[in-house]
């Protein structure tokens, strides 16, 4: 009898926030980056992407994808490209293997859910593809590496080959035309330095205006600060950066973390047309990050911004009193604290200005922390008889 069986498999997968950032093709159709890039894998605690893969010669029709209990389409290049990888390796198994059902061969069914909003510069892209590939990867059996699979999930949205590890983690440029070492790197796991911590201010959950794709491919085409920055300045912020997190050196990761951001954000405003990601409430986060360092004589906590106003703030846990003093008297109120004592008293920003701004502003709040790359999972999304489960 025809093998009429569901075979499912099914991961959690993580958002990564970058402290230098990926901004630029060098080609846009495998997405290999202009420049290196490295990130801060966060906890799955709090953000993450849930996604089953399932397949069964009983499935008819197209591969299909529901993201959030919506149809997604799963015909565009990026996603076509990660499937084709995938079915590939997949059929070198089952060639030289011929007792292996035959799953490459078979429609894929794929329910993902991302308990955080889509496409509001939350990372949403990254941990969805880095879920897709390592479920699809899971479900196929397959024995590459996360580095290997961070081949693929790359060809997704490039920011996603950094949520297939956890911890502290780069992505090498590469320089072959191929894309073959344009790939993540793990720089340290999270047990080498586990206190890092987020406070993410969440400050608009809307779809963003510019996407990363179209904001990054202008830039290319027309700043000049970006020539400068992926030739001179990144290199050396990569190189400091990891020996920042090496020597888990807060007030190094924090400068470097800053100043990255604000490069990233300078070449956003000198293409053409010049592109805004940060507003008055990011810039309120900027002046409180920064009169919270001046108040503590020292470097405590670092902001960055991605393509949008959210803002979020690393800083270590020995410093999460003086981070929650200046932040909690204004944004109590607001969602997203979990355990923390709410309670918590201090004399928040100093400027009346600032404390007004982010008031207004800031919807919700994350508190996050460094965290593990993708996880197996045994809930599944599709049950044994392929129908979604209500989520
Ligand atoms: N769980 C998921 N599974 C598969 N694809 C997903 C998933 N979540 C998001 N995506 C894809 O990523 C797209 C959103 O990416 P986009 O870059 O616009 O936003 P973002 O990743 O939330 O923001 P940013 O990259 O600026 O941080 C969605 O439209 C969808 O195609
Ligand atoms: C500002 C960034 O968040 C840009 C992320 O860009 P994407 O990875 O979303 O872009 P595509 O490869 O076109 O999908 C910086 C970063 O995460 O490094």
């Amino acid at each position: 009898m025809a093998d009429q069986k569901i075979y499912r498999a099914s991961t959690t997968a993580p958002v990564n926030i970058a402290v230098i950032k990926y901004w630029g093709k060098r080609d846009p159709s495998l997405n290999l980056p202009t420049n290196s890039s490295l990130s801060v894998t966060l906890s799955q605690s709090d953000l993450r992407t849930h996604t089953t893969a399932s397949c069964s010669s009983t499935f008819e029709g197209p591969d299909t994808l529901l993201l959030n209990n919506a149809p997604q389409s799963l015909s565009t290049a990026r996603s076509l490209a990660c499937l084709k990888s995938l079915r590939a390796l997949r059929s070198e198994l089952e060639d030289a293997e011929s007792s292996l059902p035959k799953l490459s061969t078979y429609s894929l069914r794929l329910v993902s859910v991302n308990n955080f909003p889509t496409a509001a510069g939350l990372a949403s892209s990254a941990a969805g593809f880095a879920a897709l590939v390592r479920a699809i990867a899971d479900l196929y059996e397959l024995q590459q590496s996360p580095t290997e699979l961070s081949l693929i999930a790359r060809q997704g949205s490039g920011s996603a080959c950094r949520s297939l590890l956890g911890g502290y983690v780069a992505w090498d440029h590469g320089i072959r035309d191929d894309g073959l070492d344009s790939h993540a790197r793990l720089v340290a796991p999270k047990s080498h330095w586990p206190d890092m911590r987020a406070l993410i201010l969440v400050v608009s959950a809307a779809k963003k205006g510019v996407s990363s794709t179209t904001g990054m491919q202008t830039t290319v085409q027309t700043s000049s600060l970006f020539q400068t920055r992926t030739k001179e300045v990144v290199p050396k912020e990569m190189a400091e950066m990891e020996k920042a997190i090496k020597s888990k050196d807060f007030a190094t990761f924090a400068k470097v973390t800053m100043r990255e951001s604000n490069s990233f954000h300078a070449t956003c405003l000198d293409t053409d047309p010049p592109i805004f990601y940060l507003n008055d409430v990011s810039r309120a986060a900027i002046k409180a990050v920064e009169e919270m360092n001046e108040k503590a004589g020292r470097t405590i906590a670092a902001y960055t911004f991605d393509a949008g106003p959210n803002a979020v703030i690393y800083y270590l846990e020995a410093d999460e009193d003086a981070v929650l003093k200046t932040f909690l008297p204004i944004l109590r109120q607001k969602e997203g604290w979990g355990k923390t004592d709410t309670k918590i008293d201090g004399p928040g920003p100093a400027s009346p200005q600032v404390v007004e701004v982010l008031e207004e502003g800031v919807s919700r709040v994350i508190l996050t922390s460094v965290g593990e790359g993708p996880i197996s999972v045994p809930e599944h999304l599709i049950d044994d008889e392929g129908k979604t489960v209500d989520t």
